[in-house]
């Protein structure tokens, strides 16, 4: 576990039964809130970054943009957006998948990468992991590769890391959730 994790953690939110009832929902807000803490996660993901020799941060769609932007911006790399579906304007790819609570579908705009690129693809929360495999798919689909998938919260009980194994791409998780807490 990173120094950091500890601290970074402390400053999520638990939400019970939002959305939905049963639904434990970790919110990021009090640590963006709090400009120390807010450095020291996109510090730790530069340090983490930096030597991999990285041609792009893709982040997701709306709260992977928070963490994805301002570490493409550290690293001098381009940032792409992985967006909800229907708000990209050029051509496009899209993937469907299944949330924790509902149903979503991704786009990424078919020039988005060079041929070969280095990514790294960037979330704020992995639950079920369908988010970040549909995004993953895309990537690849362009011909780019997926070096890492990174989020600041990874909820350990819900099998995302399993899902994205398959995918055989590696997972950072700065801190982690079991449904107990
Ligand atoms: O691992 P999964 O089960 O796929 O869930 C994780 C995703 O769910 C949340 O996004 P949401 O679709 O709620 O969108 P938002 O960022 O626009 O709030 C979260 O920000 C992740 O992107
Ligand atoms: N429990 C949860 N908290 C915050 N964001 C989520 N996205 C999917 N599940 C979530």
């Amino acid at each position: 576990m990173h120094p950091y994790s500890q601290d970074l953690k402390q400053q999520i939110r638990t939400v019970r039964d939002w959305p939905k009832t049963g639904v434990n929902f970790r919110d990021i807000t009090p640590l963006l809130q709090n400009p120390s803490q807010f450095r020291k996660l996109i510090d730790l993901l530069v340090h983490r970054y930096q030597s991999m020799h990285l041609d792009a941060v893709a982040a997701v769609d709306a709260r992977g943009f928070i963490i994805g932007a301002p570490l493409a911006y550290a690293l001098g790399v381009s940032f792409v957006p992985v967006r909800k579906s229907g708000k990209l304007p050029f051509s496009t790819v899209k993937s469907a998948y299944n949330l924790e609570y509902g149903q979503a579908e991704v786009e990424l705009h078919t020039d988005a990468f060079a041929a070969g690129a280095k990514v790294l693809l960037i979330d704020d929360l992995l639950a079920t992991g369908g988010t970040l495999l549909a995004g993953i798919e895309l990537i690849q689909a362009l011909g780019a590769q997926v070096v890492e998938a990174a989020v600041l919260v990874e909820l350990s009980e819900l099998g995302g890391r399993e899902k994205l194994a398959a995918a055989k791409v590696p997972v950072f998780g700065v801190c982690a959730f079991n449904e107990s807490e």
